[in-house]
């Protein structure tokens, strides 16, 4: 049941939130103080005082944090957005202090994909993809990726921004932090050091820049906007929802339209390697990736409850829309809500706030049309991570040409019993597991063999140094450990014990790599 939330714009509210980020400024917690400003941003009407005032008091913030560029940007947009004139002297002061200190010394920001490339030469019609990877099928598995080449590991093979992709923002909801829509970009999800600017209508949404504002507004912002307060509580019905209005809007918001290029277009054998994705005409890739999602549903005897029939009768732009169609679109709900089961990923990201900065968090929702194709094994030999909202696949056991990629879903045979394993994959995702570790019965961690006393020593303690190191040691590291595991696989074999604890290694090192290294009290 959703409850229907009014909220509008207050300048009340906004002048308490900037209060209480003025308040944590005073007190040095730099981070709660942006999430407050953030949060006064949002609230703030269009046009009114607080927003020049709110910008000047996050500019203060950049300025403590020795992020100049960051301080001046926030100078110029109080000043275009209401701060008194009166007191512009003060803000000049501030960017001329700026323009000297950074001259000295400035935060360094580091880009995750300046060390993330894709080992080989992309596919030509899948950018995002290297091009030694081909689709097949069988009966076992359904869908599956093999490799055309020997993969070494370490390599990287995939980088998918998904088209369709949410934020969270209820720590109802897989421990999302509560406060998320306020701490980075609606529309990337990278956060930005939650450097964001206001959506003008609703409380809700933030953006990271003008072109992720005009993209939201032109492809699905301008009918969630309405009702985002209630959507952002709903699960699943989000995503289905987005993917809704990005369809409605790839056709000029004709309902019509739509239906007819999915009955032609529309054919469940297809895949992502039937599309092309290099052409440069954002509409056409905007209808790939949503015939990609379609046919991405392979249970179809799976029976959807949820219905987004109240969300249609009370959005004011979509209740005559339900009179209409409302066979059609209970038929695309019911296909999109198919999909979140297997093809719905949480997105991590790594927050910016010191204490939080240890783990992933749950940021959001994607539909990754391509890595979606990988299969699970409880032995998997590709990782997946997450920067700046894209996934990435790493292949993290050698793979010979012609073999299958492996990714891990939830369950990995060191830690779980296969009974364990298998229970879990059947619930969760409906499938009994037939990878290599429950087929061949792979033992848990404490009986795995070694393959001498000596590696074993060693790699113990690669585990427990991998935990100490910064981001340029971790790149060195990232590079032995590769080189130990390709080595070792080779002349042993897999499973050892040496080996997943390198793996461990490897995947950490990968963490300390991308996960930002500007982080705020
Ligand atoms: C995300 S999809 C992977 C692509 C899928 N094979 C396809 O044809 O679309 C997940 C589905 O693949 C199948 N699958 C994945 N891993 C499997 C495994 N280890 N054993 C058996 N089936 C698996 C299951 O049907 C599962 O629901």
């Amino acid at each position: 049941m959703i409850d229907i939330i009014d909220s509008f714009k207050s300048s009340e509210f906004a002048d308490s939130s900037r209060a209480e980020g003025n308040k944590l400024y005073c007190e040095r917690s730099f981070f709660d103080a942006l999430v407050k400003y953030n949060e006064s941003l949002c609230y703030a009407p269009e046009a009114s005082e607080g927003i020049g005032l709110t910008f000047a008091n996050r500019s203060a913030v950049y300025f403590e944090m020795k992020l100049y560029d960051k301080c001046l940007k926030n100078i110029e947009l109080a000043k275009v957005n209401g701060y008194p004139e009166k007191n512009f002297h003060i803000l000049d002061k501030r960017a001329q202090k700026c323009h000297e200190l950074k001259a000295e010394q400035q935060q360094v920001l580091e880009n995750p994909f300046d060390f993330i490339k894709l080992s080989y030469n992309a596919n030509p019609r899948l950018p995002f993809v290297v091009n030694c990877l081909e689709l097949r099928q069988n009966d076992a598995f359904g869908r599956y990726i093999v490799t055309t080449q020997d993969l070494n590991v370490g390599d990287i093979l995939a980088i998918e921004e998904p088209h369709f992709k949410i934020i969270k923002s209820d720590s109802r909801y897989d421990s999302c932090p509560e406060m998320n829509k306020f701490q980075r970009c609606s529309v990337c999800l990278k956060d930005d050091l939650m450097d964001l600017i206001p959506c003008s209508y609703c409380i809700s949404t933030m953006f990271c820049s003008e072109e992720c504002k005009d993209y939201a507004m032109k492809s699905y912002h301008n009918y969630e906007c309405a009702i985002i307060e209630i959507l952002l509580k709903t699960g699943i019905m989000q995503m289905a929802m987005r993917v809704f209005f990005q369809g409605l809007n790839m056709f000029n918001g004709s309902v019509e339209d739509l239906q007819d290029f999915l009955n032609k277009c529309n054919n469940s054998s297809f895949s992502v390697y039937n599309f092309d994705f290099s052409s440069s005409k954002e509409e056409v890739v905007a209808k790939h990736y949503l015939l990609s999602a379609y046919c991405l549903v392979r249970n179809d005897k799976m029976s959807i409850n949820e219905s987004p029939e109240k969300l249609f009768k009370l959005h004011p732009q979509l209740s005559d829309m339900w009179q209409v169609h409302s066979e059609f679109i209970k038929r695309f709900f019911s296909t999109i809500l198919k999909l979140g089961d297997s093809n719905f990923h949480g997105i991590c990201g790594w927050s910016i706030q010191k204490y939080m900065n240890q783990e992933p968090q749950m940021i959001g929702v994607g539909c990754y049309p391509f890595i979606s194709l990988i299969n699970h094994s409880c032995a998997p030999n590709v990782h997946r991570m997450y920067a700046e909202g894209k996934m990435f696949i790493m292949v993290e056991r050698p793979i010979k040409k012609g073999e299958q990629l492996f990714d891990c879903y939830r369950t990995t045979f060191f830690t779980q019993p296969k009974a364990e394993r298998q229970m879990i994959l059947y619930e969760d995702y409906s499938f009994q597991c037939q990878c290599e570790a429950c087929t061949k019965n792979y033992p848990l961690f404490h009986s795995l063999k070694s393959m001498d006393k000596k590696t074993l020593k060693w790699a113990k303690k690669c585990k427990s140094d991998t935990i100490k190191l910064d981001s340029n040691e971790a790149k060195k590291k990232f590079q032995e450990y590769c080189t130990a595991i390709q080595l070792h696989h080779e002349q042993n074999g897999f499973p050892f014990a040496e080996i997943v604890l390198l793996q461990e290694c490897l995947q950490h090192c990968l963490s300390i790599i991308i996960k930002p290294k500007v982080l705020f009290a």
